[in-house]
């Protein structure tokens, strides 16, 4: 069913009423919801399972009560590290009013993989660096909401990257992602055979954060793609890993090209992130700051007193939008 929300940029309120009704946000894909809003997972193994363990969140079906943990859960925010996600955590806390515990709770602390702190609403959680680690806590997340009957759960991933041509400290608003082979789809190896899935990003909540970071003029936002690279160093054109065997000049060409195809960032989840919560019938998004551009070099050489400080600046993106989002809930 195609979207007649008729969406124009910045003049639509947020309301949970028409997140639920708009299927432009699957990009046109069928719904694989319930009509509640609930997950409608498309593996039927999981209906045959008597319990089912989320071995990497120490959490299982039989022994915890998810509807009751997570059942009003309405935003999945994931990032790389423990420690962004924990002040994440707090962060939102803090601007939705809800009372902090002083020492946020790791209620995946018994996995000693990830962490997972929930405030209200929202559930903040570590991916790890690159898609191994980001798929497996992805999928099980995924099932955690399935399980809890969570009705129509965001994910959103607040990221870190490399910008192209941009200022450092910008923030990125994924719009799609482009593989390093610049195909925009997720490959992954099958039972011995190389499957792709499309990579697609929630189009209505990308232009949403883009709307929430309206409101924060000391940093730039941009809403463009972003290149997912499977390694941090060949695998984004770097000089100065351990191995290189190619030019600058070969760099740069690979780099303009990125930029010419309208890049803005490289990060390494773009294209499983997407794939996957599209797979999976769930609204993602994606807002890095960069720390490095590119075009200019390789090193991550700002202080990390200032990365600290960088990496606020998605945060303060995704904290407005749930802000408003939970406000015109409690108006309705
Ligand atoms: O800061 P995070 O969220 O981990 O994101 C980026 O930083 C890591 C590499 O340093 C990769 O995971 C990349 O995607
Ligand atoms: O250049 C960068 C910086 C952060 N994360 C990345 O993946 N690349």
């Amino acid at each position: 069913m195609a979207c007649d929300c008729d969406y124009v940029l910045g003049k639509h309120d947020v309301t949970e009423e028409h997140y639920s009704n708009c299927s432009s946000l699957l990009n046109g894909r069928e719904s694989k919801r319930n009509a509640d809003g609930t997950l409608n997972l498309p593996n039927k193994n999981l209906s045959k399972m008597d319990v089912d363990f989320l071995y990497h969140l120490s959490i299982d079906t039989a022994n915890f009560d998810l509807p009751a943990m997570f059942g009003d859960v309405k935003f999945v925010v994931m990032g790389g590290t423990k420690h962004r996600m924990r002040e994440f955590a707090c962060y939102i806390a803090t601007i939705l009013g809800l009372p902090q515990d002083s020492k946020p709770v790791n209620l995946t602390k018994a996995s000693q993989r990830y962490a997972m702190y929930k405030v209200g609403p929202v559930l903040s959680v570590n991916h790890g660096i690159g898609n191994p680690s980001m798929t497996t806590v992805l999928q099980e997340v995924i099932k955690l909401m399935y399980y809890a009957k969570a009705k129509d759960p965001m994910f959103i991933r607040l990221g870190t990257s490399g910008g192209l041509g941009i200022p450092p400290g910008s923030v990125v608003i994924s719009t799609f992602g482009l593989s390093g082979t610049l195909e925009k789809s997720f490959e992954l190896t099958v039972l011995g055979v190389k499957r792709t899935w499309p990579s697609y990003l929630d189009k209505r909540l990308s232009e949403e954060l883009v709307t929430a970071a309206s409101e924060f003029k000391e940093f730039k936002t941009y809403a463009a793609a972003s290149m997912g690279a499977n390694d941090f160093y060949l695998g984004q054109g770097r000089l100065d890993g351990p191995l290189c065997d190619y030019s600058e000049a070969d760099k740069m060409e690979y780099l303009n090209k990125l930029t010419s195809l309208g890049v803005r960032n490289i990060e390494m989840e773009v294209m499983a992130f997407a794939a996957i919560t599209s797979e999976a019938g769930v609204r993602a998004g994606i807002a890095c700051v960069t720390f490095v551009d590119r075009l200019k070099g390789d090193q991550v050489t700002i202080p990390k007193a200032v990365l600290n400080e960088w990496q606020k600046h998605p945060m303060f993106i995704v904290g407005a939008f749930i802000k408003k989002y939970v406000e015109n809930r409690n108006k309705h």
